[in-house]
């Protein structure tokens, strides 16, 4: 999977408005009800990426997740990002 290249990036990000892009990833931050609200979560966020195989970076901060995508294997943002992206906004 390549890079995406600017132009693409713009069109991505406009698709996906709940992400920010931080440098060479994406960010969203998940409020739930509660620490194991937030635990469910990321079991399901785990499941879709393990389908996938590709993977976020996950912090939980008791009811808040907040997870960042990027293709390592590419150093940056690729269409695999945003693929998941929007896998995980369906969840919700
Ligand atoms: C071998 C395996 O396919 C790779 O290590 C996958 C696993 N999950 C991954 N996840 C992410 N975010 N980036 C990768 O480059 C990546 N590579």
């Amino acid at each position: 999977m390549s890079l995406l290249g600017e132009q693409d990036l713009a069109r991505e990000l406009a698709t996906t408005p709940a992400w920010e892009r931080d440098e060479d990833a994406i960010v969203r931050t998940v409020e739930l009800a509660d620490f194991a609200a937030a635990l469910r979560f990321v079991n399901r966020v785990a499941e879709l990426a393990e389908a996938a195989d590709h993977h976020p970076d996950i912090t939980i901060r008791w009811n808040k997740v907040t997870l960042t995508l990027s293709t390592h294997s590419a150093g940056g943002l690729t269409g695999k990002d945003f693929e998941l992206a929007r896998r995980i906004d369906a969840l919700d």
